[in-house]
């Protein structure tokens, strides 16, 4: 083949890269394009602008980045990164063209909008006569790969993992080489090189996240060697958010900015020599890959469905009362101090820790009876990491309407959980510091702490800091009653 087009979507990343891969073996000349999506991207510039009316997104400054630094190293090899604000159904087609590519090479994307998306792309090329052809990248089995003894699709996560062990071998984890010839990216034509979008132009400003969250594959090895170092303490620190305990790859593993591969390798060459830390974090990636494989599969999840239909005949909160309590939910205000400051976390940085996501997705439904549909909705918005499959299946896996989600009758108590993973109430003063001066007792229900504590630690109750907006033992009743049809209906 003479000509290649590239088109990276959230495999940012030129090394181990499936597509590029491919690509770099079959074609002579490669490019590389990559297009921020106006049907993505316009839906986000609403609620709160700047006074240039520029909307703060963290994602898409992340995702700049990202691919400001893939077009440096593309440059310094001779070649570039082709970048269009449109629609990927006209500029692909379009880019294609121009350069009179015979191939274009991506990686698969399991969302349902993104395998809609990718057919009519296939379908206006194959009308130019050029050819579509698509890698399984983002994930180590997908689809239908890992099934059980009678060919269905696992439903439950621990023989989908047993099954996933058994069946890895060495190839599944080799890097797919991405080794350039001299030339082999080749420089884009002048009409088409126009400089990389910038962030105001598509209606974004910068953000600053790079202070915390260094982008690229650049800043994602630099976290992964920091996380390998911690590894084998794993299993000890990563229920608590106080802690440096996990890994915070999630969102350059969201956009491939570090491949999965690597990561697995890592972790499984570790669990063989006997790391406990590495084997419960080979554990978390094998998560991803089944809540990919369960979108893959149930694509009605991405429409809002409960995975078990059952769950669809709760009544939910609605109205006013119910707009109110989610509002104090949003911004960190319901009286509860692990739940507010893990969403303080979440609006500040865009990043949660996972025992708080369990917790406060918990909260939401079983303590202020709210459809998990609305807290999905707000972590899409605000998560760093925001990934459907993960998302959906963390939340449907709190409201217990989930694949193996744990049962409805388990509702995690606020507090106890607070005194348990936060028990100095280090991460709650982290957020909150309204309640520094509070005792490590009474930081977890402040309302219970004695008038001369709240006195001596400055803090009124009501206007410094919220009274809890629903009695969690009343609330767990009203759960069960308003859980009841559930098992009416499975009965
Ligand atoms: C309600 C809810 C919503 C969630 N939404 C998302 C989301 O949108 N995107 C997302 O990546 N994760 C999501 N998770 C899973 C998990 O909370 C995050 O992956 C994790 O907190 C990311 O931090 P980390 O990279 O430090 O994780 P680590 O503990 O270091 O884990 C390593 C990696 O394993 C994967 N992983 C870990 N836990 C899970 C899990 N439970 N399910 C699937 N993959 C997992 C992630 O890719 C993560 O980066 C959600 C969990 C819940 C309970």
């Amino acid at each position: 083949m003479q000509k290649a087009l590239v088109w990276l979507r959230r495999d940012l990343r030129l090394y181990d890269n499936a597509a590029l891969s491919h690509a770099l073996k079959e074609a002579k000349q490669v490019w590389l394009t990559f297009i921020f999506d106006t049907d993505i991207l316009k839906p986000l510039i609403q609620g709160e602008l700047d006074a240039k009316g520029l909307k703060h997104e963290r994602r898409v400054d992340f995702i700049w980045q990202g691919l400001k630094q893939i077009d440096e190293e593309l440059r310094a090899m001779g070649g570039g990164l082709i970048v269009r604000f449109g629609k990927p159904l006209e500029c692909i087609p379009q880019i294609a063209k121009e350069l009179g590519v015979d191939a274009v090479f991506t990686n698969h994307d399991y969302e349902p909008s993104a395998v809609a998306r990718d057919e009519s792309v296939k379908g206006a090329l194959e009308k130019l006569n050029i050819q579509f052809a698509e890698f399984k990248d983002q994930v180590i089995f997908e689809k239908r790969e890992i099934l059980t003894n009678s060919n269905t699709v696992f439903s439950i996560f621990t023989p989908y993992k047993n099954n996933w062990l058994k069946t890895l071998q060495e190839k599944d984890l080799a890097a797919h080489e991405c080794k350039p010839k001299a030339g082999q990216f080749a420089p884009i034509p002048k009409k088409l090189d126009t400089p990389l979008p910038s962030l105001e132009s598509m209606g974004f400003c910068a953000t600053g996240i790079e202070a915390y969250l260094p982008p690229g594959s650049e800043g994602g090895q630099a976290f992964l060697e920091d996380f390998l170092s911690r590894i084998d303490q794993y299993q000890i620190g990563r229920d608590f958010p106080a802690i440096k305990g996990v890994s915070y790859l999630s969102t350059h593993l969201r956009f491939g900015m570090l491949s999965i591969r690597g990561l697995v390798r890592e972790a499984h060459r570790r669990m063989l020599a006997g790391s406990m830390g590495a084997t419960i974090w080979l554990s978390e990636l094998i998560w991803r890959d089944f809540y990919f494989m369960i979108l893959a599969n149930h694509p009605r999840l991405a429409k809002g469905a409960s995975f078990k239909p059952d769950y669809d005949n709760i009544t939910w909160e609605s109205g006013a009362h119910a707009k109110k309590l989610f509002a104090a939910w949003c911004e960190g205000k319901t009286g509860y101090p692990l739940v507010d400051a893990a969403m303080h976390q979440l609006n500040q940085s865009g990043y949660m820790h996972n025992r708080l996501r369990m917790v406060v997705a918990s909260f939401l439904t079983k303590d202020l009876g709210i459809d998990w549909r609305w807290g999905e909705a707000y972590f899409a918005e605000h998560l760093n990491d925001f990934e459907l499959s993960s998302n959906n299946g963390g939340w449907q896996w709190a409201s217990s309407s989930g694949c193996d989600a744990q049962p409805y009758f388990r509702i995690f108590n606020p507090i106890t959980q607070s005194e348990k993973f936060d028990s100095e109430g280090k991460f709650i003063r982290r957020y909150l510091p309204q309640l520094e001066k509070l005792s490590k007792k009474s930081i977890h229900a402040p309302w219970k702490a004695g008038h001369i504590e709240l006195e001596a630690a400055g803090v009124v109750l009501g206007r410094d800091y919220a009274l809890p907006v629903v009695d969690h033992d009343e609330a767990r009743k009203k759960t069960l009653v308003r859980y009841s049809v559930v098992k009416k209906v499975s009965e």
